[in-house]
């Protein structure tokens, strides 16, 4: 359970706005604009910013709805801004009224003191009450994607992913060797653990030890349908900051982790050695790396517009438009492409997206892949998860799959074989 941010927090409310001002008007990803807050920011403020930002990022659409009725006129965006953090304290994180409303209030140009002192008042005084019989799902989605997971996934399908998107997600761990399950923690059914949203994993037992490293339920489900045998030689495409990585080296294959952007490579590369695994980090990019010798297996984790991870980052929702899904799908085209190059003979590849968009999963299995011949998985590929097994043997994860347990981010994988000879 989150706790209500430092009641004196004037530098938590500025920190705040500068996330919401890099994600909203400057389009830039929350991580990036986390890592750009002042280093002299207490952590408790830095943390609590973040908590107000998501919030607001994660329930923008309901908020605006409740503001709407206390404004006469369109306000410049800093007080937008700043009125939406005010209403997310009030009626979503259960902040003293006179903490939200007076920080808030302190954070803004002088000019909009008083109507943003006067605005949450009001929204102080109709309290969560003011969100109740709104549409949630419909109003906190953007209507792009709502409509385009209408399509893929039905009137029901799409309400229920959005409807899933309104919670922080937990967090998940994969482990290895003699980690032992953490207290509080779930073991499920795929094999991963589950701590609750908001649990430090540096503070976990068998983090400092290498044991355990973060990563989604779904995000660990391509590896295991790769299935590295010991000693396999297998290309991770794409690969920082290494989850995929680190659960084919665990698996004892050789592997050889290509990543295009030098900080990301040596993000990759520390969390490595956390782990105390090994596999060679080449700094290149994918679709043009040519090494001199071809692999058992390829697993191509692809940038893609990651709309299954709405849920742990809801500045996705925000950042990207309908024509990201064209353009990232035509640089997949050109990746998968360069990895079944790289293929033996027999050897497979496992194609993955943390992408709900069609477009970026099924639409790119469908085509006929680079000459590649389609393995689809078996329909018990996944004993814990059935569901998760489309017809056509891919993998198909939804944020609405095993919702009762905390549901799962949106993954899309599909397997493929070089043909012999
Ligand atoms: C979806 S993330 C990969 C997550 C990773 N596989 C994991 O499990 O931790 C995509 C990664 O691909 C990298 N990337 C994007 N285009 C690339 C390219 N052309 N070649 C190599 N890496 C690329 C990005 O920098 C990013 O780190």
């Amino acid at each position: 359970m989150s706790r209500a941010p430092n009641a004196s927090g004037l530098p938590t409310r500025r920190a705040a706005l500068a996330l919401l001002d890099a994600v909203l008007e400057r389009r830039r990803p929350l991580e990036e604009a986390l890592e750009a807050l002042p280093p002299s920011l207490e952590a408790r403020d830095r943390a609590a910013a973040h908590r107000i930002a998501a919030a607001v990022l994660r329930r923008m659409g309901s908020l605006d709805a409740v503001l709407e009725a206390f404004l006469t006129r369109n306000p410049p965006p800093v007080v937008r801004t700043a009125l939406r953090m005010g209403a997310a304290e009030l009626l979503l994180l259960e902040t003293p009224p006179h903490a939200a409303v007076a920080s808030t209030v302190g954070a803004v140009p002088r000019p909009f003191a008083g109507l943003v002192n006067a605005v949450l008042r009001k929204v102080a005084a109709a309290g969560p009450a003011a969100l109740e019989g709104l549409d949630a799902a419909r109003l906190d989605t953007p209507p792009w994607l709502w409509s385009a997971w209408h399509t893929a996934y039905g009137a029901a399908g799409a309400r229920a992913i959005a409807e899933a998107h309104g919670a922080p997600a937990p967090l998940d761990l994969s482990h290895q060797g003699a980690a032992a399950l953490p207290e509080g923690a779930v073991a499920l059914p795929t094999g991963s653990w589950r701590m609750p949203a908001g649990t430090r994993i540096t503070e976990l037992p068998g983090f400092a030890e290498g044991l355990i490293w973060a990563q989604d339920a779904a995000a660990a489900l391509p590896v295991r349908l790769l299935d590295p045998k010991p000693g396999e030689q297998i290309a991770d495409l794409c690969a920082a900051p290494g989850g995929k990585t680190a659960q084919l080296a665990a698996a004892g294959a050789q592997v050889v982790a290509v990543e295009r952007d030098p900080r990301r490579a040596a993000r990759l590369r520390e969390n490595l050695a956390r782990l105390q695994l090994t596999a060679e980090v080449v700094e290149a990019d994918a679709a043009a790396w040519r090494p001199d010798s071809l692999f058992d297996a390829v697993l191509l984790d692809a940038p893609c517009t990651a709309t299954g991870t709405i849920r742990r980052h809801p500045d996705v929702a925000h950042l990207k438009r309908a024509k990201d899904v064209a353009s990232a799908a035509d640089l997949q085209r050109r990746l998968i492409a360069a990895a079944a190059a790289l293929l033996k003979p027999g050897g497979r590849l496992v194609f993955a997206t943390c992408s709900l968009q069609w477009e970026e999963g099924e639409a790119q299995a469908e085509r006929e892949l680079a000459g590649l011949a389609p393995r689809p998985f078996p329909a018990d590929a996944l004993p814990g998860l059935p569901g998760a097994i489309t017809p056509e043997g891919h993998l198909r994860t939804r944020p609405d799959l095993m919702a009762e347990a905390g549901g799962m981010d949106g993954f899309f994988a599909a397997r493929f074989e070089r043909r012999p000879g």
